[in-house]
């Protein structure tokens, strides 16, 4: 009898990504220690000061794990490990949309190279920072992962 539970799954992260031509932007949730890597955003003017996930555009061809790696080495100077999503896509006013997925710390220690600030938030200090607007509902959806 044919099983369908034993049909092979693409890895949805392991793949380029097209969902209906949206440009997707993914951060990396870095936790350590119960802790999660916020990064203070430098340009443009009118996002500077604001707080996001490390991370960026992917690029066509890309898979999104691929990206991450990449921003995260060129933003902090850290190679990270890529895990499962956290919360649901959050569109944004350009048409793109943002992804957010947990992290791991693999070497290195997180430097900020293109942000004016990194700071490890706790789930008490999550709200102690300006996020910016597509980022507040994934920060809240951290919770659950900040314990320890
Ligand atoms: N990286 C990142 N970008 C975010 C987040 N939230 C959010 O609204 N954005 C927006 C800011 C930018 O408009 C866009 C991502 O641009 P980016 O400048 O970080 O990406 P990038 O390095 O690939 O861009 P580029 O300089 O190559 O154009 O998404 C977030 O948590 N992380």
């Amino acid at each position: 009898m044919w099983n369908v539970t034993s049909t092979p799954q693409p890895d949805p992260a392991a793949l380029p990504s097209a969902l209906d031509g949206a440009q997707i932007v993914v951060g990396a949730a870095i936790i350590r220690h119960g802790r999660v890597l916020a990064a203070q955003r430098a340009t443009p003017p009118a996002a500077a000061g604001r707080w996001e996930f490390p991370g960026g555009k992917v690029d066509p061809g890309e898979t999104e794990t691929a990206a991450l790696v990449r921003e995260c080495i060129e933003e902090l100077g850290v190679r990270i490990g890529v895990g499962g999503r956290v919360g649901a896509d959050v569109p944004m006013v350009n048409g793109a949309v943002l992804r957010l997925y947990l992290a791991d710390l693999l070497a290195g220690e997180p430097r900020a190279l293109e942000h004016l600030e990194v700071r490890w938030l706790s789930a008490d200090e999550l709200d102690s920072v300006p996020w910016l607007p597509a980022d507040a509902p994934l920060a809240a959806a951290l919770v659950p992962h900040l314990t320890g």
